[in-house]
């Protein structure tokens, strides 16, 4: 352990807001600043001044950054990811695709929309905690039904703010993901938390199980008409069966705005069952954690694939990337953000897309015959795969949105009309 930077640290106290660099996620650190906190505890003109920093976000590489809570108190460890999205908070602390993970907002205003009951992606936050710079003293919206501190409260999630979240996201790009520990437990000593933070990891871990639903239920909500923007008009109804890995609302509301009939199934549920309810097709969701964790999963996707149209989307797409016989692999830092831009490579059309993944297939790996249909454009990762023989599709980013751009969105009208093609052969 790195008993100089521990050193600094614990000798300070009440502690500064300190960051200690090294080159590495283990190794001798130095210490580069000592304290970028205000002598108040950084309290600024209208931020509750009397409030002072009363928690410890400890990351796996040594530092130790001091912040205020808002939400829930107590102790938890998750790995820390940063998310570039202005807008959509609330969609983001609800997509079950972050459970294990705390969220760093890199738009250093939050919470000033407050929340609502509509922009929920699922009935849970199984995220680990938010990590944001400023939160929203007031909340200022129509549609708002109680400010985001007193729902992650209800919701025991922590959050903390006035933390240099620009800091801790040039530290995540740099050296990558790194594991972190938020604690609002003064009897948790630096070290210990810092124990905890070395010894939790996330990778190998089946995260969907989790997050699932029970049994399975039909879905039937549509975009809602004050926000629907493209539709199905011909009345054709399709029954999809959608694998749920931790499905977010907005793909079963864009699916049945396009004419789907929905039933939402476990992640365990068999693939014979499945095909026993002859369903025009199948959607592999989106999903936390580790996609090669989940053998269980691509056994499900392998028998299905083939007999009926799919669609993959990020975790689904991961899946099927393993089923076609390819391997994932941990990215340095993941891609999260409302702003990435994917080029579709059969129509040379560029889509800004809304991104949330840890991990990637690795085209190299995939067999002949599947092919790479979208690219992303910051780092040239596999965005998208299709094999037209097996009538499959798939996305590593959200056509659903929520948040963001709509630009991906026709990738659910490619999907039905590979539904309605074999419907129309069979
Ligand atoms: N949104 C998702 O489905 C995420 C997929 C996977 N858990 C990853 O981090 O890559």
């Amino acid at each position: 352990m790195a008993a100089k930077s521990m050193d600094f640290a614990m000798g300070s106290h009440p502690l500064p807001s300190c960051f200690a660099s090294k080159s590495s996620k283990v190794g001798a650190f130095t210490v580069r600043c000592s304290s970028v906190t205000h002598p108040t505890g950084g309290a600024t003109i209208g931020e509750r001044p009397w409030k002072v920093a009363n928690t410890r976000l400890v990351l796996e590489d040594g530092s130790i950054w001091m912040a205020k809570s808002f939400g829930a108190s107590g102790t938890q460890v998750g790995e820390v990811v940063f998310n570039t999205s202005l807008t959509g908070y609330q969609e983001i602390l609800t997509d079950p695709s972050y459970a294990g993970q705390f969220v760093l907002m890199t738009n250093p205003h939050i919470g000033n929309t407050g929340v609502n009951f509509d922009d929920e992606e699922s009935q849970q936050c199984f995220l680990a905690g938010l990590v944001i710079r400023s939160l929203s003293i007031s909340t200022s919206n129509w549609r708002c039904t109680k400010p985001l501190g007193h729902y992650l409260a209800e919701r025991n999630i922590m959050g903390i703010y006035d933390v240099d979240t620009r800091a801790i996201t040039r530290r995540l790009r740099q050296d990558g993901s790194l594991i972190g520990v938020l604690s609002t437990e003064v009897t948790k000593t630096d070290e210990e938390l810092l124990e905890m933070s070395r010894t939790w990891d996330i990778v190998g871990v089946d995260l969907i199980s989790g997050v699932s639903c029970n049994a399975p239920y039909e879905w039937i909500d549509k975009t809602d008409s004050e926000w629907e923007f493209s539709c199905n008009r011909r009345g054709e109804t399709f029954h999809v069966i959608a694998y749920d890995f931790g499905i977010k609302h907005n793909i079963l509301r864009r699916l049945a705005s396009y004419g789907c009939k929905i039933t939402v199934v476990p992640s365990k549920w068999p693939a014979s069952e499945t095909l026993k309810m002859k369903p025009d097709g199948v959607i592999f969701s989106n999903g936390p954690g580790d996609p090669s964790a989940v053998p269980y999963a691509v056994e499900t996707v392998k028998e299905i694939i083939g007999k009926v149209p799919v669609f993959g989307i990020c975790m689904g797409h991961q899946l099927l990337g393993q089923a076609l016989g390819g391997k994932t692999f941990k990215m340095k830092f993941g891609h999260h953000g409302g702003n990435h831009p994917v080029r579709n490579l059969r129509s040379g059309r560029v889509e800004i897309s809304a991104q949330n993944h840890n991990y990637a297939v690795d085209p190299a790996t995939l067999p002949k015959g599947v092919e790479v249909t979208h690219v992303n454009l910051n780092d040239g990762s596999c965005a998208g795969l299709a094999f037209p023989q097996l009538k499959l599709m798939s996305l590593q980013y959200h056509p659903e949105a929520s948040p963001g751009p709509h630009d991906s969105d026709p990738a659910f009208v490619e999907f039905v009309r590979m539904m309605a093609q074999e419907k129309q052969q069979a």
